[in-house]
């Protein structure tokens, strides 16, 4: 694993073009802007081509779209496999509703994404694979998750992360497991939005995109666990903050200390 992307994304602070949700857009900004990368959200479609131009990667959250917005949306991908950057798509909630499901399916049918980041149950949806999701959470299942993830990196030939209390990243036919976890993130609401935005923040310096999301997911775990650890009350609303300044402080030796993966 290239644990010293993380050095390469300091260096380089890319530009990072996200489409946000209006619930947890500032945590992402401030996040990957602690992390060492340059963010920059907007919903206006007549700046799309601008912005895809000036940016190295763009993160698509569809948390929270308007049929407005899906328009943007649609010209942003364009746009950016016109110009060959990255896309990350953040699946949020397509496992729960149907609508969300079909308008992501048709996104992703139509243009080529670098990396898709969900939960458990927006990964099986996505793959159509059987699945329980619950609202934006993963919900429960009996399926395979390695599996499962796997089937939908093939499907779209794109990286995939199913992130959990273990994330699985795989590129359709080798698969990273990270260990590195904290319960607090399950209680702090725009953890996985966070997560996705990681990992546009190193697909935009890091053209092997496996390689990228494996290092994205390792870091930003870690940050979590380590602040975690630290924390005489381990307490939902103080969690946020600090995982920010930790994404802030965060270094290779550190990373590389505790990151726990196979
Ligand atoms: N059950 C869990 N236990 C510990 N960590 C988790 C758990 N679920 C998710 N995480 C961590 O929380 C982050 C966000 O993942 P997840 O909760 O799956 O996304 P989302 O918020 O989109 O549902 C990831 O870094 C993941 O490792
Ligand atoms: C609560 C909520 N509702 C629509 S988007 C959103 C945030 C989802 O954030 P995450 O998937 O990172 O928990
Ligand atoms: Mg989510």
């Amino acid at each position: 694993m290239k644990i010293d992307l993380l050095d390469t994304l300091r260096e380089k602070n890319p530009i990072a073009f996200n489409i946000s949700n209006f619930v947890t857009v500032q945590d992402v900004a401030n996040g990957i802007n602690a992390l060492g990368a340059s963010p920059i959200m907007s919903e206006e479609q007549n700046e799309a081509e601008a912005m895809v131009k000036m940016a190295n990667s763009i993160t698509i959250n569809l948390g929270a779209f308007t049929e407005q917005q899906l328009n943007q949306i649609e010209t942003v991908m364009t746009f950016a496999n016109q110009y060959h950057k990255p896309i990350v798509v953040d699946p949020v909630a397509v496992g729960a509703v149907q609508y969300r499901l079909e308008r992501c399916n048709e996104l992703l049918a139509q243009k080529q994404v670098a990396v898709i980041r969900g939960n458990i149950g927006e990964v099986a949806a996505l793959a159509g694979v059987d699945w329980n999701a619950k609202g934006i959470d993963a919900g429960e299942g009996s399926s395979d998750p390695v599996e499962t993830a796997k089937k939908l990196a093939n499907k779209y030939h794109c990286v995939v992360v199913a992130s959990g209390k273990t994330d699985i990243i795989t590129n359709g036919e080798a698969v990273i497991r990270v260990f590195n976890e904290s319960d607090l993130f399950k209680l702090y609401v725009g953890s996985g939005d966070m997560l996705s935005s990681t990992i546009g923040c190193f697909v935009g310096v890091e053209e092997d995109y496996f390689e990228a999301a494996q290092t994205a997911v390792v870091v930003f775990d870690v940050a979590g666990e380590v602040v975690a650890k630290s924390m005489s009350k381990p307490l939902a609303g103080s969690f946020g903050p600090q995982l920010i300044d930790e994404l802030h402080l965060i270094d290779v030796k550190t990373v590389e200390k505790y990151a726990n993966f196979e």
